[in-house]
């Protein structure tokens, strides 16, 4: 058995390697076209910094639907066909695709994780955290989104934004390749009560819808002319202001400093982490921060503050006595590889996690925690991959993770949807190469342990239903290292569990949170402009002002074409037309105030 399991690592770590060369290459290859090619005026009317999620619907909305000039300047290269498989996001964590950040050391989280460090994966690339992410498509609750904007947009002004981003923006289509694990979960879930989910999120479950065209990741950035509007492995320093307007950016491009300025504005997309430390950077943030670095203040906001995630427990908690997907050694058959690159079918569309679900662990109508089912653990690739993304300390490998070899791993998630934590973004110095230091402090309040530690109870109400015991489920019965002494399944041991394997989903808002004006919270407007000075706007994850209901790339896409209605359109009176739907508007290509 010891030598199957040699032989899977092995091959694994083939596979690692081998997609490590192939970013080397795209991103090197990128760099040097860069030099050469990439042809940047001294002025446009709107510069937007970062081609994620949220920048790339602005910058799509600009190009399509005004005259305006802009540019979006990424620090991160450009992607290539062969990087779009789904299956392939695991490996591009820790890479050079990855802003690779890690958290500052956990007081109440991440004991099991190397130097009580989690990492925080956050996209170096063309498309940003989407060309990373599990592609997981959720509209969330939009009562949060009304309550965002202090009334200023309705619940239908919403529900057409983001119908409008499904239907020009985004490719969605149901996950193309399922588990047996996921129709047991389904099974269970109708024998526990749960509804399938509706639109407007509220306890239920249902397989995922995901963004993907025929199979192949999609994300908004896939929309852009990249050749005219993109600048790639540009990395943004700061804002230049002219008294208390932004009138421009700093950039080191190709190893040189040059400044690019914008007439109407520039709006920051560089998502929860990097925006922050942007403007920390120029000026903006909390003054004793600013003035210990000695950062002259611009204006004094609590930038960088109010830093939440959804966070998560349980790799590896549910194991199965018969395989319940093909294992990871068969993701290399060629059969799968061709049926991707020829169908855009088969295991290789996975977007890793095929069930989502949402649950109360106090009997209200509405959630406060989502199960991501998956139909892998961290073992399945026996430690050449997933183990280092994850940060896993080798003694808790070795005394837990490889203990699960012999068994067949799946994975039921809870995620705490609504935590009361709140950490921190901070720059520790001048040098816009360093990293920020992270401070999320996951689990330092109380009531997110309750509420993971009932999530695990019903992660076992789960695993004895009937449907999954019927593809041999069971729960883990190792104790998990360092939490020994507990008894096994008691609240005290849970409390310990999750203290020590504690998973963010990659979920970082509310840096510059969304707020009133006379609030000491708000960092922008609900017009998305930085208080307190002229022509500079965020948007992006960080003016979340509290998570989601779900999974928030779409929340964040709904954001920004918002943003972009009412800070560009509406405020340069371009008029307002989700689809040309008078037939004088299609005759003629216009939409007409409403
Ligand atoms: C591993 C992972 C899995 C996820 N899974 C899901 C999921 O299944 N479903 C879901 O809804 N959400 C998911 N998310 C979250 C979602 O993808 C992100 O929240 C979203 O993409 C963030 O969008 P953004 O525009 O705020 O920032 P990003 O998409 O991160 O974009 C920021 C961009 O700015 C660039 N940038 C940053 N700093 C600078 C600088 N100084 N100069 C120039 N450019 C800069 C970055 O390189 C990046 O391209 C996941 C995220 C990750 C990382």
């Amino acid at each position: 058995m010891l030598s199957i399991h040699c032989f899977q690592f092995f091959l694994f770590s083939i596979c690692v390697h081998i997609s490590t060369v192939f970013i080397y290459f795209v991103y090197y290859s990128d760099l040097i076209s860069t030099k050469y090619i990439q042809d940047i005026k001294p002025e446009y009317d709107y510069i937007i910094v970062g081609s994620g999620t949220a920048g790339s619907v602005i910058a799509h909305r600009l190009a399509t639907e005004t005259n305006y000039t802009f540019i979006v300047v990424e620090a991160g290269c450009r992607s290539h066909a062969l990087l779009e498989a789904p299956v392939l996001g695991p490996f591009f964590h820790g890479s050079l695709l990855d802003w690779q950040f890690q958290t500052v050391p956990q007081k109440h989280a991440c004991f099991a994780m190397k130097d009580r460090k989690c990492k925080l994966a956050q996209g170096k690339i063309l498309g940003g955290s989407s060309k990373l992410n599990n592609m997981i498509h959720v509209r969330g609750n939009l009562s949060h989104y009304v309550d965002w904007f202090h009334g200023k947009h309705t619940k239908e002004y919403i529900e057409k934004q983001f119908e409008f981003i499904e239907q020009n923006i985004l490719h969605l289509n149901n996950v193309q390749y399922q588990s047996d694990l996921s129709d047991a979960v389904l099974g269970a879930a109708k024998e526990l009560n749960y509804d399938k989910l509706d639109t407007d999120f509220k306890l239920g479950f249902r397989k995922n819808i995901v963004s993907q065209n025929n199979g192949k990741r999609w994300c908004t950035s896939d929309n852009l002319d990249v050749n005219k509007h993109v600048v790639t492995n540009a990395l943004v320093e700061r804002v230049i202001f002219k008294g208390n307007t932004a009138v421009g950016i700093k950039i080191i491009l190709s190893g040189r400093q040059s400044s690019i300025y914008a007439r109407k504005g520039v709006i920051l997309s560089a998502g929860a982490i990097n925006t922050p430390k942007i403007l920390q950077l120029s000026g903006i943030g909390p003054q004793k921060l600013l003035k210990t670095i000695g950062i002259p203040v611009v204006k004094n906001l609590p930038v960088g503050e109010n830093l939440q995630d959804h966070i998560g427990t349980g790799l590896d908690f549910v194991l199965f006595n018969k395989s319940v997907s093909i294992s990871a050694v068969d993701m290399i058959n060629p059969i799968y590889v061709l049926n991707y690159f020829i169908n855009g079918k088969g295991p290789w569309t996975t977007p890793g996690c095929e069930v989502i679900g949402f649950l109360s662990t106090k009997n209200q109508s509405g959630p406060d925690l989502q199960f991501m089912v998956l139909p892998v653990g961290l073992s399945s690739d026996r430690g050449s991959l997933l183990k280092n993304n994850v940060n896993i300390r080798d003694e808790v490998w070795d005394k837990y993770f490889s203990k699960s070899f012999d068994s067949y791993v799946g994975t039921i998630l809870p995620l705490i949807l609504h935590p009361k934590s709140r950490g921190h973004v901070y720059i520790n110095s001048t040098d816009p190469k360093a990293p920020p230091l992270v401070d999320p402090m996951y689990l330092s309040h109380e009531s997110d342990r309750e509420t993971l530690i009932n999530g695990l109870k019903l992660v076992i109400q789960f695993v004895n239903t009937k449907s999954i015991q019927n593809i041999g489920g069971y729960i883990n019965q190792n104790h998990f290292p360092g939490c020994e002494h507990f008894e096994i399944f008691t609240d005290s041991y849970f409390d310990c569990y999750i203290k020590h394997l504690t998973l963010t989903s990659y979920h970082p808002v509310g840096t510059c949170s969304m707020g009133l004006p006379d609030s000491n919270k708000s960092v922008v407007d609900t017009s998305f402009k930085v208080l307190g000075v002229e022509k500079l706007y965020v948007a992006d994850a960080s003016v979340l002002p509290t998570l989601p209901s779900g999974n928030i790339n779409a929340a964040i896409a709904m954001m920004a074409s918002v943003f972009f209605d009412t800070s560009i359109k509406v405020k340069n009176h371009i008029p307002l037309c989700y689809a040309n739907d008078l037939f004088a508007e299609y005759l003629f290509d216009v939409c007409f105030d409403r």
